[in-house]
């Protein structure tokens, strides 16, 4: 296997959003969970995502994470390997991105990195080096209310900044607009001054397309899935076979269940709508995190059901009662005790033959993944924006989809179960 393109990805939903783009584009594209071993077979892909866990951890730990990630994929042969990270940048002014995308160039010896979480079809832009969520700059936007990673400032040149060792310049708008060349030139002048991240403006898949050209120039970058899609249209060959069609072709059969511990708006208004169209259990989360047996209740109700057709058990809730559960057991402790008690769940639902998984939530889906012991996936045709069905590589076959709290409309769970054949 020579690989195109190498991703490492800071979260694994973020992974699956960027594999399902590379597919969109024409790449045959692998997930991995974690760093593969050498011998895990992935067959004849393109691109490879891997999939970390470390947006929120230790930044020492990040780096040492991405770091071992990027040497498997150039051992692999990946001539270019992109950082993923989140289209809303979520970081603190500790890291992730800054240390880990100086530590991935300094291995790379690269002088400089082409930077953008513009995703425009999940409406992230990036205008003077601002990034917008909507028509609301980041600031502005929920994310300013975020849990971990509060954004309270949309200059990504003065977030990055404050979290690199290098200094950060700007790639604007009317660069963009002038070409690779000259967004190449820009690069090159920038790296002359010193400057080792660049973020680069973009609005449309067209300023992306002219980035991931001229990012291609380069052996690193960093960015959400836009720029995965600007990279994969400069890579893919044009007119080869749908590199999703196969994962479809055999069904794996089995039952269907889905799992929520998403607690976004999104997914609220996507529970609400799977009710007219399976049998939706709501978890009391005192009885997850005490010491009842809430993952026992909630396997019998499935026992009894699953049989039938599919389920759905959740663990979600509006944000007030969030809050008033995290006051009464500490933020860590009780979304750790959730994820422990939806990952038992999701391996039980296993046992009893389920082998099409809906689960949504990036932290709730990683405690399942890494639960179940899942190491690769192959990835097929979309459900939504940024979320794929994922196939097994190898070990029982299953179909799965990992879907960001935000993302999906309102018929999600039953769209992807329609898919998941
Ligand atoms: N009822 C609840 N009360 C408090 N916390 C909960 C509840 N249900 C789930 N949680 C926790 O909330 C967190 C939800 O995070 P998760 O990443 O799964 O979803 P998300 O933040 O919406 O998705 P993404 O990170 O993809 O945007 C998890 O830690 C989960 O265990
Ligand atoms: O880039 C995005 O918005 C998503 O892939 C993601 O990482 C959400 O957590």
């Amino acid at each position: 296997m020579t690989l195109a393109l190498g991703c490492v990805a800071d979260d694994y939903t973020g992974a699956s959003d960027l594999a399902n783009t590379l597919t969109k584009a024409g790449l045959r594209t692998a997930q991995t969970i974690g760093i593969p071993d050498d011998d895990l077979a992935l067959g004849d892909v393109e691109a490879v995502v891997v999939a970390l866990k470390s947006r929120s951890i230790e930044p020492e730990r990040a780096v040492a994470l991405s770091r071992a990630a990027d040497a498997w994929l150039r051992g692999r042969g990946a001539p270019h390997v992109m950082f993923k990270i989140c289209s809303t940048f979520d970081s603190t002014d500790q890291g992730n991105i800054g240390p880990v995308l100086d530590a991935l160039r300094t291995d790379a010896g690269e002088a400089i990195a082409v930077v953008t979480p513009a995703f425009p079809e999940t409406g992230r832009s990036v205008y003077q080096g601002h990034l917008f969520v909507g028509a609301a700059p980041l600031h502005e936007s929920p994310l300013k209310d975020h849990p971990l990673n509060p954004m309270r400032d949309s200059n990504l040149v003065r977030v990055l900044a404050r979290q690199s060792a290098a200094p950060v310049g700007l790639v604007d708008v009317a660069t963009v607009a002038r070409g690779a060349d000259a967004v190449r030139a820009r690069l090159d002048a920038l790296a002359a001054e010193g400057v080792g991240a660049a973020v680069a403006d973009a609005i449309l898949d067209a300023d992306l397309e002219i980035l991931g050209r001229a990012a291609l120039a380069h052996r690193v970058s960093c960015g959400a899935s836009g720029l995965g899609l600007g990279l994969a249209r400069a890579l893919a060959a044009p007119g080869e076979a749908d590199p999703a069609a196969d994962v479809l072709a055999e069904p794996v059969g089995g039952l269907s269940a889905c799992l929520a511990g998403s607690c976004s708006r999104a997914t609220l208004e996507q529970i609400a709508a799977a009710e007219s169209r399976m049998p939706v259990l709501r978890l009391d989360p005192e009885r997850l995190i005490g010491g009842a047996d809430g993952v026992g209740e909630a396997v019998a109700w499935a026992g009894a059901r699953v049989g039938q057709g599919p389920i759905l058990i959740a663990s979600s809730a509006d944000p007030e009662a969030v809050r008033a559960l995290q006051a009464r057991h500490g933020v860590a402790a009780a979304g750790h005790a959730i994820e422990v008690a939806l990952a038992r769940l999701a391996a039980a639902l296993v046992e009893r033959g389920v082998r099409r998984l809906v689960v949504a939530g990036g932290e709730t889906s990683g405690a399942v993944v890494d639960h179940l012991g899942l190491k690769a996936f192959r990835v097929g045709p979309e459900i939504a924006a940024g979320v794929p069905v994922l196939r097994t590589a190898s070990g029982v076959p299953m179909l799965l989809a990992l879907k960001s709290g935000n993302f999906g409309g309102r018929d999600f769970f039953a769209r992807a179960l329609d898919l998941m054949r």
